[in-house]
C-alpha cells in the first residue's frame, strides 16, 4: 500500500482540470501558481507560530494542512512524490558517504 502522501498526492492530483465548483482543491488548482504558494506559505507560518507557542497539537493540525498544500502544488506542478522521495535517499546516501570521509583538519 502507498503511503498517505503518495495517496494525497493521486486524490488531489486526479482533481486537476476538475470544476472549480467541484470541490475545495478543485478550486484551488485552479488559482494558479501564485496562489496556491501563498496558501503553502501561510500554513508554514501557522506551523511556526503553533510551534513558537508549545501548541503541539497545533503543530499536529497545521502540519497536515501544511503537507495538504505541498501536495497540491505538487500535483499543479506535475510533481510527483516518487521524485520527491528519490531526491531524499539520494541525500541520504550522498550524506551517509559523507559521514565516512576523513573529517578536514580544524582550521
Ligand atoms: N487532506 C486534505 C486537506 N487538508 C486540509 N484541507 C483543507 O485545507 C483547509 C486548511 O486551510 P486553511 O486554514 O487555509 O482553510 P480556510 O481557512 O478554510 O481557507 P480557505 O478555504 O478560505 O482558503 C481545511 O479547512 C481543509 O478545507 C484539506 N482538503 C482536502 N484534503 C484531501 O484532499 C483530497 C481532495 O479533497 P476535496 O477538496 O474535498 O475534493 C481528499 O483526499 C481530501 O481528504
Amino acid at each position: 500500500m502507498s503511503d498517505p502522501i503518495d495517496r494525497l498526492y493521486a486524490a488531489v492530483h486526479a482533481l486537476k482540470g476538475a470544476a472549480a465548483g467541484a470541490s475545495r482543491t478543485a478550486k484551488l488548482l485552479a488559482t494558479g501558481t501564485p496562489k496556491i504558494a501563498q496558501k503553502l506559505g501561510e500554513e508554514a507560518v501557522e506551523v511556526a507560530i503553533d510551534a513558537a507557542l508549545g501548541n503541539r497539537h497545533g503543530v499536529v493540525m497545521e502540519s497536515c494542512d501544511l503537507l495538504y498544500h505541498l501536495a497540491v502544488l505538487w500535483a499543479h506542478l506535475d510533481i510527483e512524490p516518487a521524485v520527491i522521495w528519490a531526491e531524499l535517499e539520494r541525500r541520504e546516501r550522498m550524506m551517509g558517504i559523507a559521514e565516512k570521509l576523513p573529517k578536514p583538519p580544524a582550521v
